[in-house]
């Protein structure tokens, strides 16, 4: 009997239900199959390229190998299957809405074709409509949903696969991981390279180091961009090379109490992935109504500014070069990035997300359009519209002596404190002692906060009068 295994976004041996259950019944196809269609941006697929290349490393230890193709999976599984005689196949579920909706239909050909098709949660730490309102109607805020997620028993993680009986298939059949054109042609990619390894392997031992040393300080220094207390596992989830339940159950095992405000964040991941399978619109459109008619100014140079962290506002600036160089940014930053550009700039939250879909290797779509709408006021949940961050006030607050701000802003660093979170504000004398010239070595910035502020509120109130 043979299996095919569709691996996507689940590449991992550890708790990985379709390889799992795959691996019981017989020999086993794994198939990783490519679609340029697909939407993936230039910082993940760096991180995609790498993270199957060293899956097909962790497949081989298990005596298996990697079929890689490319192409539309609907006509591609069908293919398979008949030509490798398989009778069953197996894959990790997905829920961008597109993406479900595809894998429903060729669930269902396969199935009239005779195939056993199983299809499993490897994603969540429940399926999406496991946490419901008692009435059926899914949550539109956390704190209920949170309260009703614990009330659900999370199933245990299952074993990492350690043997495979694999199904043979000629070399000739799969492409190279080179084929799949991942790698960008321009190198742009040190600081990546830098920062992350993805691996199977890097991931485990990145959670593992965060039990170890940062969890216990996790809750008070989060929001620190300098601090770096995160956890910085984003990347490997967004790819599946960490598994979100064998996770929960460490900290559960490990921490219990302290270990709360980061399971917290875990349920904020499936609430997103709850309103991206319920309210699959909102991938676009704003979740409160009121939002339709809300007037942007999308003003490209503008954009362009925010894009290339030239906006003269230094916590935003420094935020949006992280990204540029790491493709990250701290929860707090891509918060404060996130309401300058919506709100002091009044640009679309969505030319934002797809600037962050191009160029975080932790790129998410449930996560991100969740983020996005939350920064934007236009969500489930949002904070108010008239929450307005002060970029600079954040900026005092969340890195009071500048040291994220000097990390990638260099111009700024000779500054004191006091004056880096607002370089246009220092005296002249304090500017020169620092050699920094605003216009020449770092921009004016692109509005003034309170005028912006004020212009903010006041296409707010056009859409809250209609
Ligand atoms: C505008 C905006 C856009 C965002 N886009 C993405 C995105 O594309 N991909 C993405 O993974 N996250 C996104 N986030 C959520 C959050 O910023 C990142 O998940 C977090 O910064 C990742 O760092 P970490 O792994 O150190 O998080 P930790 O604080 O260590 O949290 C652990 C895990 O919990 C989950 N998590 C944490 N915070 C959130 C949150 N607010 N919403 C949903 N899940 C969360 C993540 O999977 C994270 O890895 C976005 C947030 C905002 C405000």
């Amino acid at each position: 009997m043979t299996a095919i295994v569709w691996i996507r976004k689940d590449l991992r041996l550890h708790d990985n239900p379709a390889l799992y259950h795959a691996a019981e019944t017989g020999k086993v196809l794994p198939v990783y199959i490519y679609d340029k269609d697909d939407k993936i941006g230039s910082a993940q697929k760096w991180f995609l390229h790498h993270a199957l290349e060293s899956f097909q490393k962790r497949l081989e230890s298990a005596g298996s190998k990697l079929l890689i193709l490319s192409g539309k999976p609907s006509v591609i599984l069908p293919e398979i299957a008949e030509k490798y005689e398989a009778e069953s196949i197996h894959w990790n579920r997905q829920y961008e809405p597109a993406v479900f909706n595809r894998d429903r239909e060729i669930g269902e050909s396969l199935h009239n074709n005779g195939i056993n098709v199983n299809t499993y949660e490897g994603r969540l730490l429940l399926p999406p409509w496991d946490v419901k309102k008692n009435n059926g109607d899914p949550y539109k805020v956390f704190t209920p949903f949170y309260k009703a997620m614990q009330k659900h028993d999370i199933p245990q993680a299952l074993p990492a696969v350690k043997k495979i009986d694999p199904a043979s298939f000629n070399k000739r059949d799969s492409l190279s991981l080179e084929d799949l054109n991942l790698l960008p042609k321009v190198n742009w990619t040190s600081g990546m390279e830098k920062r992350w390894t993805p691996s199977e392997e890097a991931a485990v031992r990145r959670f593992n180091a965060f039990l170890d040393k940062k969890l216990k300080v996790y809750k008070g220094k989060r929001d620190f961009p300098a601090e770096e207390a995160s956890s910085a596992l984003s990347p490997y989830f967004a790819l599946g090379l960490l598994s979100v339940r064998s996770v929960y159950h460490s900290i559960k095992k490990s921490a219990e109490a302290a270990g709360e405000p980061f399971i917290r964040q875990l349920v904020w991941r499936d609430f997103a992935y709850s309103l991206i399978t319920h309210f699959p619109e909102t991938e676009t459109d704003p979740m409160n109504e009121q939002f339709k008619s809300f007037k942007w100014m999308n003003e490209k140079d503008q954009l362009n500014a925010w894009k290339d962290g030239k906006t003269g506002f230094p916590i935003v600036d420094a935020g949006m070069r992280e990204l540029w160089s790491t493709g990250y940014m701290h929860n707090r930053v891509r918060m404060i990035v996130g309401s300058f550009l919506t709100k002091d700039l009044l640009i679309h939250w969505r030319e934002g997300a797809d600037w962050f879909d191009d160029t975080l290797v932790d790129a998410d779509v449930a996560n991100n359009v969740m983020g996005w709408q939350w920064v934007a006021g236009s969500g489930a949940d949002a904070s108010p519209f008239f929450r307005i961050f002060n970029p600079t006030t954040q900026s005092e607050k969340f890195d009071p002596d500048g040291e994220y701000i000097s990390q990638w802003v260099p111009e700024l660093r000779k500054l004191p404190a006091k004056y880096i979170h607002d370089p246009s504000s220092a005296p002249d004398d304090v500017l020169e002692k620092a050699n920094v010239q605003i216009g020449r070595d770092y921009p004016e910035p692109v509005v003034d906060h309170k005028t912006a502020r004020k212009r903010a509120l006041d296409h707010y109130d056009k859409v809250k009068k209609k």
